[in-house]
């Protein structure tokens, strides 16, 4: 079985290893964590057993995968340090955006097998979306393997690297957009009269139902939206104050924002 590392064992490598951990993809015992932060370190430990440690060329040492979990701004530092140590056994997994593959090639400075992927947090509950590219020194074996791993927690898909920037803003962002468009119904939920928490069940199951919807019927949004308008009804004029107040527009500007910051990284 190979050795799977994470540098840095924050939110995100937190949502991977859940992922992975309980679809069997790896055991705890081959799985270890580096961080700086005790606190980090400790909170996947008690949660998944993992070994954990505070030296990043440990980890980079035994591990046979490794994901570079640590924020964009600490990529040239973390690869400084575990370089020397990284052979053509490893597979470098990378999760920052705006870290292109030949960046962080040029930071080996050597040929290094490299996997650039955009996940997001919805990996914690088995429903991630994750895009992947490779490099050149990366084989098919290896992807598939990768896409194994990182299909355990969700789905993965191949994409042109080009298109990075633009995952990051749809899926690998979005997920907080949601939640805010989640809390925002559930307030509204509560000022009618609703019980907080009874809101919010609402207003997720009727979010997750209508995502299904797109993912299962096929059907264009718009149908979708349509057949959820009655003549006359109540949810016309919800969708008409929606696009008076620009709520078409806020998403589309916010993601071009979310786009440009990722190029910019
Ligand atoms: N949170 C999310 O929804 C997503 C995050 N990402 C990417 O994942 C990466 C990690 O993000 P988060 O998990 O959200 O951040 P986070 O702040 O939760 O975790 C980062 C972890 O790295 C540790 N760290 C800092 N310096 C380190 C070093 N020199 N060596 C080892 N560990 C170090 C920190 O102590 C922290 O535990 C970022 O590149 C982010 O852009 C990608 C997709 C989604
Ligand atoms: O906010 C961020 O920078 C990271 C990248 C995608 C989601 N979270």
């Amino acid at each position: 079985m190979m050795k799977l590392g994470f540098i840095g064992t924050g939110n995100m490598a937190t949502a991977m290893m859940g992922g992975i951990l309980a679809n069997g993809l790896a055991k705890a015992d081959e799985v270890i964590g580096a961080d700086p932060s005790e606190a980090g370190r400790n909170r996947v430990q008690e949660k998944y057993g993992i070994h954990v440690t505070d030296d990043n060329k440990t980890a980079a040492g035994q591990a046979d995968i490794l994901v570079l979990s640590v924020k964009p701004q600490f990529y040239a530092d973390v690869i400084e340090g575990i370089k020397d140590v990284i052979t053509d056994r490893h597979l470098i997994i990378t999760i920052a955006p705006g870290k292109t593959l030949a960046w962080v090639e040029e930071q080996f400075g050597k040929p290094v097998k490299i996997i650039r992927t955009m996940p997001n947090t919805p990996a914690m509950v088995g429903e991630g979306m994750t895009a992947v590219c490779k490099n050149k020194y990366v084989t098919e074996e290896e992807m598939e393997e990768a896409l194994k791993i990182l299909g355990s927690f969700g789905k993965a898909e191949v994409i042109p690297e080009c298109l990075m920037d633009a995952v990051v803003s749809v899926s690998g962002s979005s997920p907080a957009y949601v939640f805010v468009l989640i809390e925002a119904m559930a307030d509204a939920a509560v000022s009618g009269g609703m019980p907080r928490a009874q809101a919010y069940k609402f207003a997720a199951q009727a979010v997750m139902g209508s995502a299904k919807m797109v993912l299962e019927t096929g059907k264009h949004p718009a149908e979708l939206k349509d057949m959820v308008c009655s003549p006359a009804g109540t949810t016309i004029e919800a969708v008409r104050v929606l696009e008076e107040r620009g709520f078409r527009s806020a998403v589309i500007e916010a993601m071009k924002i979310c786009e440009e910051i990722s190029k910019s990284l």
